[in-house]
């Protein structure tokens, strides 16, 4: 099992302090690491890679440290945000050039492997300056799986893809966790995140803001009111019972869609109340679903903290 794990890890820049004294750790499985722009997410996983030190704390992979730690590097595969100018070499030739630098014994075996992984055989022999986005992407993947790494690290690695692009690298991330690789992705796309990872890191203006499931997380606020969306045979009676209850904040009633949205202050007592209420004033409840539990608004949440 491959565990990258931050501890009491910072790092500034001058007097810009982009990562302040995170500490997490990143399992088997995809996990998503989710923040605003500028909030560290690119400073993290350069860390992680082993391509910055950290200026306090220490970033290990199964207790060995990642900086300067040659050995190390051979489990990890790096997705980059910036496009490395490359443009000039075909993807066979980019891919090959990474399995050399990786040591590898058969390079060119290795570059097809890869190649075919990510499903760039058809293009390999065209410049990458000639590439598409989506393409690059893929490209860029293949170098970063060419020596089969068991840690995966992608920065931001959906900017920019058309939607067939996005379901064609979500299926390989998807893939590659359903292998036991350990693969963290940044992102600021809440909706890729939400679909793709079973974990969730979020930081923000360098911090780590939280980390779980994201509806764990959302149910941890408590201090805030939840939005539910709620559909019934007598919404008006249902609306004046609610309001009565002390775990409910506001109540409105939508006559052009016919719902109720409440909002409850805690979501326990609130799941308890809507059924109870409902059954005792002979009430048909037709739907009670939570009008804010995206992850755009989970971290809209965290961001205003
Ligand atoms: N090499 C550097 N020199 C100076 N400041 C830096 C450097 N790298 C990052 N920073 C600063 O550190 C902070 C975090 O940057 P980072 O790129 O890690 O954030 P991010 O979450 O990846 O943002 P984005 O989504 O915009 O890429 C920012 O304020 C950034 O300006």
């Amino acid at each position: 099992m491959t565990v990258m794990t931050v501890a009491d890890v910072s790092r500034w820049f001058g007097n810009v302090v982009a990562v302040n004294d995170v500490t997490m750790s990143v399992g088997p499985g995809i996990t998503g690491l989710l923040g605003p722009n500028g909030a560290g997410k690119s400073t993290l996983i350069n860390m992680l890679a082993g391509f910055l030190p950290p200026s306090a704390g220490t970033v290990t992979l199964d207790g060995a440290p990642v900086w300067k730690n040659p050995q190390i590097y051979r489990s990890i595969g790096l997705v980059p945000e910036r496009e490395a100018a490359y443009d000039v070499l075909t993807g066979h030739q980019f891919v090959v050039a990474n399995a050399e630098l990786h040591g590898l014994p058969d390079a060119g075996a290795a570059a097809q492997r890869a190649l075919a992984t990510v499903q760039m055989e058809y293009a390999q022999d065209r410049k990458i300056g000639g590439y598409s986005k989506g393409m690059r992407q893929r490209i860029k993947m293949a170098s970063a799986l060419v020596h089969e790494p068991s840690v995966l690290l992608l920065d931001e690695p959906f900017n920019g893809m058309d939607p067939r692009q996005r379901l064609h690298l979500m299926e390989l991330l998807q893939a590659m966790g359903a292998e036991g690789r350990t693969v963290l992705f940044s992102s600021h796309i809440l909706e890729e995140v939400e679909r793709l990872a079973s974990q969730i890191e979020v930081v923000v203006a360098g911090r780590h803001a939280a980390s779980g499931d994201f509806r764990e997380i959302r149910r941890l606020m408590t201090d805030r009111p939840h939005r539910y969306v709620i559909s019934s045979s007598d919404d008006r009676a249902l609306a004046a019972a609610l309001i009565a209850d002390g775990s409910t904040t506001s109540v409105s009633l939508d006559s052009t869609t016919e719902t109720l949205e409440v909002d409850a202050v805690e979501f326990l007592p609130f799941a308890e109340l809507v059924p109870r209420v409902a059954r005792d004033a002979g009430i048909r409840l037709y739907r009670v679903s939570p009008a804010d539990e995206s992850l755009e608004s989970v971290f809209s949440y965290l961001v205003a903290i």
